[in-house]
């Protein structure tokens, strides 16, 4: 028995490979999907044309499942992420995050979600110059009840979890590329809900880094429960997925 079986948590090499278009509220064990989307269309118009940067998207993402979207750029990964998050609102179609109907909620319940159940490493980091790696990475806590020795302890196991445990008071222009990185990666470790969405997170990484970080973010699926969605083109973290998923042109099919 694995780790994450003797912690309850189903594994997924045992599940058969979801189609991506069926239609289903549950997983094979009854479990609920934390994302279910169902013709998902965004479509953008710039300069004069229309652009379907999603079309048509159904997909469900499991507690626990590791699923990787692969594409060119210009596919609509980000757009897909974006949607999922609430950050954009689609053109048509739905998208459930656990309970939350997110094309249907008020801005506060979209970011009582993203507070509560929803990890985001977005492909150009997000983080504050003006912070230490350590204060990028404790800002999800802020609004979290845990006094500072919990907090601090948190922070210092998510940046040494990245091996950014010498690096905890630069700040993002002091980091190189791929540091930047991974203080994003760890301020998404610091307090994992039940969904965690990556838009290319080993883009600026060497090939060695990528495993470790691939690793981590595999450990959260597998121990921890947590429905992890990845956009990459890297083949390192493709080997890890137990699903692969392909973007092209707005559409989504099993790869
Ligand atoms: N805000 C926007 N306004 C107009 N067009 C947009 C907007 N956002 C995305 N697009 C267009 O939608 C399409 C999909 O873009 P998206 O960034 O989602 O692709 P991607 O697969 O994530 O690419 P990359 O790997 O380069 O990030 C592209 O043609 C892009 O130009």
């Amino acid at each position: 028995m694995t780790d994450a079986e003797a912690e309850g948590f189903e594994t997924r090499a045992s599940r058969a490979p979801q189609p991506v278009g069926e239609t289903r509220a549950s997983g094979p064990a009854g479990e609920a999907s934390v994302i279910q989307a169902r013709g998902l269309t965004r479509r953008f118009v710039s300069g004069g044309e229309t652009v379907e940067a999603c079309r048509q998207i159904d997909l469900d993402v499991l507690p626990g499942e590791f699923v990787v979207i692969r594409g060119r750029s210009g596919a609509g990964k980000t757009t897909l992420l974006s949607l999922i998050s609430g950050l954009t609102r689609p053109s048509e179609g739905s998208v459930r995050v656990l309970d939350v109907d997110v094309e249907a909620s008020t801005e506060a319940r979209l970011v009582d979600l993203r507070r509560t159940e929803l990890s985001v490493i977005p492909q150009e980091f997000g983080l504050l110059d003006a912070l230490t790696a350590a204060e990028n990475v404790e800002v999800p806590l802020r609004l979290d009840e845990a006094d500072a020795r919990t907090r601090d302890a948190a922070v210092t196991a998510a940046l040494e979890a990245v091996g950014l445990g010498k690096h905890t008071r630069q700040r993002p222009p002091e980091l190189s590329g791929g540091q930047q990185q991974r203080v994003a990666v760890a301020r998404a470790l610091v307090r994992p809900g039940r969904l965690l969405l990556a838009d290319e997170p080993t883009g600026s990484l060497d090939s060695a880094t990528a495993s470790v970080i691939t690793d981590v973010l595999h450990d959260l699926a597998r121990s921890r429960g947590v429905a992890v969605l990845v956009t990459t083109h890297d083949p390192v973290v493709v080997a890890k997925a137990d699903r692969v998923l392909q973007m092209h042109d707005g559409h989504v099919t099993a790869a």
